[in-house]
């Protein structure tokens, strides 16, 4: 693990600074030109996940030396104790094990003392059975219907990876149930996910780690309100509400039968919890057996990035590559292209993952970075972004690296465009890495005039990881794969990627704010002019018709 040094004292990142004076304006048309064999070579692969980063700003030079910076900074000693349960999230004095949600039966992984596997196991076949019991219309409502409707309550960690899940996989989900995600605690969201749906057949998942965020316990109640007074009697709850939760105390209060809750622990951080039962949605989605998958897709990253050399591995080559613009090119977003309509939350599921990670600014003594740490992530699925947003991308001033995301094999079986939508994908990465002279639109005739709007420089990153199908396992591969990589990005930058101490501020003004707006008598208000006069103007006009 990197010790007090810090990510920019270590001879490589140095030599990296030097490397990128030279290589900083060097093309990408430049580095295929000497080197056609690229295209081959900077690929690696696993487990059907194809990553070609040959359309990136490096040379072997580069990996070296990124290589080398992985190493003086100890991300496979930092790794090794995560995967040993080590408490390696020194703020918050907690083992960092989401591998352990996918270990399989008979691997030992302990915590302070305890083997967590055969736990995480238990929890596992409580799932399955409570998932199978519902596909297979044996859980009945209150009112002895089937549940045919399944809402799962949670926000952030516990409700991003949840609804991607669904939307990746809905092709591999029993199509004859509804699947809805409320996260917001705006009451539009609860009541655009339930307006059409019939109570008697309705299951609330209510998700939530510490199962005291205020979006989903307000969400729950209001859930509850609306089960109650449909079905009318409190009794209905048991039949129609699930807890997935580390705290079994408030399920309890919150009056949800704890042998309707399914647990996990302190050591799986939100955000890298949609395989615990968290996942409880994804599992009654697309079975026991799909789940399963996924998880086994998970694994084979962990081994992955466990045992591959380092020159191969792919979380650690794209945390690399992340920290190589980041920090040194000066790139301040990363752009998620996943070209497939099912993978269109994948963007917002790795904004968490990545920015509630890595978003940090001190390192683990507590001192200011002096480096640039996680990057925005943003991204549309292709091709839909093609529409909108790359121009930037083309012709902007701004460099933004890309992932581009695609799959060999469609999942839908108008298959025939698929085709075109692989076609878009190669062909946007090319002309971003490519880009067209002056001389070769002068040469196509391009009106002079035009020329200079036209042209477009290329020399523009991107990585294209290349899976062969959308499947349960892929998902869980690609989902890894990120994890993974956002680790080597916080072991390089020395910092904690596992709290997330940044959200508590709002969270404790607006509790201050909360009774400034619902008291009935003129409140006295103590904040700076500007948030005063917004709660005066909301006050005075939120009756106003
Ligand atoms: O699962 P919960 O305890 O309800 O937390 C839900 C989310 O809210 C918090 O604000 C954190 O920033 C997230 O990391 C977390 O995933």
């Amino acid at each position: 693990m990197a010790d007090s040094q810090r990510a920019n004292d270590v001879a490589a990142w140095k030599a990296l600074a030097t490397h990128y004076q030279q290589i900083k304006d060097v093309h990408l048309r430049q580095l295929f030109a000497d080197d056609p064999g690229r295209g081959e070579r900077l690929t690696a692969e696993t487990g059907g996940i194809y990553l070609d980063y040959s359309k990136n700003r490096i040379t072997d030079e580069t990996l070296r030396l990124l290589l080398q910076l992985a190493q003086e900074r100890g991300v496979a000693q930092r790794r090794d104790a995560m995967f040993r349960g080590e408490k390696i999230n020194l703020t918050e004095g907690r083992a960092v094990l989401h591998v352990a949600l996918r270990a399989p039966l008979g691997a030992r992984i302990l915590v302070d003392g305890h083997d967590v596997v055969p736990d995480v196991h238990q929890v596992l076949q409580a799932m399955a059975a409570f998932a199978d019991r519902v596909r297979g219309g044996a859980w009945l409502g209150h009112t002895g219907k089937r549940i045919r409707n399944v809402v799962n309550i949670g926000i952030g960690g516990s409700y991003l990876g949840p609804e991607m899940a669904y939307l990746a996989l809905r092709p591999f989900s029993d199509r004859s149930m509804t699947f809805r995600f409320v996260s917001n605690v705006d009451g539009a969201d609860f009541t655009e996910a339930t307006h059409d749906l019939d109570p008697g057949e309705t299951l609330f998942v209510v998700a939530s780690k510490t199962f005291t965020t205020l979006e989903t316990m307000t969400n729950a109640a209001t859930a509850r309100q609306w089960l109650v007074h449909a079905l009318g009697s409190d009794a209905a709850v048991a039949r129609h509400f699930v807890a997935l939760s580390t705290n079994t105390e408030a399920v309890g209060k919150f009056g949800i039968d704890t042998d309707n809750m399914f647990g996990f622990w302190d050591w799986v951080g939100g955000r890298y919890s949609m395989d615990s039962a968290i996942g409880l949605s994804t599992m009654i989605a697309i079975g026991r057996d799909g789940f399963r998958d996924m998880l086994a897709g998970f694994r084979a990253m962990d081994e992955h990035f466990l045992t591959a050399p380092p020159e191969r591995n792919l979380p650690l080559l794209l945390g690399l590559l992340t920290v190589w613009y980041n920090d040194f090119f000066g790139a301040e977003t990363i752009a998620v292209l996943p070209y497939s309509s099912n993978m269109r939350r994948f963007p917002a599921y790795l904004q968490q993952l990545q920015m509630e990670s890595n978003g940090k600014h001190v390192d683990l003594q507590g001192h200011s970075v002096d480096v640039q740490t996680g990057p925005i992530i943003w991204g549309e699925p292709g091709t839909d972004g093609q529409h909108s947003f790359y121009q930037l991308l083309h012709q902007g001033t701004k460099l933004v690296p890309c992932d581009f995301i695609g799959f060999c094999r469609p999942l839908s079986p108008v298959a025939h465009q698929h085709d075109l939508l692989m076609a878009n994908l190669f062909a946007q990465a090319e002309a971003l890495a490519f880009g067209k002279t002056a001389q070769e639109l002068a040469a196509e005739g391009s009106p002079p005039f035009q020329t200079p709007f036209r042209v477009t420089e290329g020399n523009r990153p991107s990585n294209v990881i290349l899976a062969d199908e959308l499947t349960p396992f892929t998902l869980g591969a690609l989902v890894a794969l990120y994890e993974h990589s956002v680790f080597t990005q916080g072991t390089i930058w020395g910092i904690d990627s596992f709290d997330q101490w940044g959200v508590e501020l709002g969270k404790v003004l607006a509790q201050r704010i909360i009774p400034e707006l619902t008291a009935s008598a003129q409140p006295a208000l103590h904040h700076d002019g500007s948030t005063n006069t917004l709660i005066q103007r909301f006050r005075d006009r939120r009756r106003a018709r």
